[in-house]
């Protein structure tokens, strides 16, 4: 199952630097894993802003939610998710 989902980051401006390094550090982490497992197939950042559009391909809408809400960043993010179908009228023969 494909989702799109932004992701707009709200790191508080009174978090110490280090401290926001380290989640930034552990999050890098967490989304290169991901990606390598082809369940976050698109990281775009949106230009001029502190904000990503991604693709997730995963199995269930509770697979996404638990994935999402482990992101280290999640406490200082707002996400928005749109499911995504095939579009009949696409010309490609597959999303994958
Ligand atoms: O920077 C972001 O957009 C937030 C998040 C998504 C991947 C990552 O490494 O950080």
């Amino acid at each position: 199952m494909l989702f799109h989902v932004r992701m707009d980051v709200n790191i508080p401006k009174d978090m110490p630097k280090e401290e926001a390094d380290q989640i930034k550090m552990t999050e890098k982490a967490y989304s290169q894993a991901l990606q390598q497992q082809g369940k976050w197939r698109h990281l775009w950042r949106i230009t001029g802003q502190y904000s990503n559009i991604s693709i997730f391909d995963v199995d269930s809408n509770e697979e996404l939610h638990n994935l999402l809400q482990a992101l280290p960043l999640y406490p200082y993010m707002n996400i928005e998710v749109m499911a995504l179908n095939r579009h009949p009228s696409s010309v490609r023969d597959s999303d994958a």
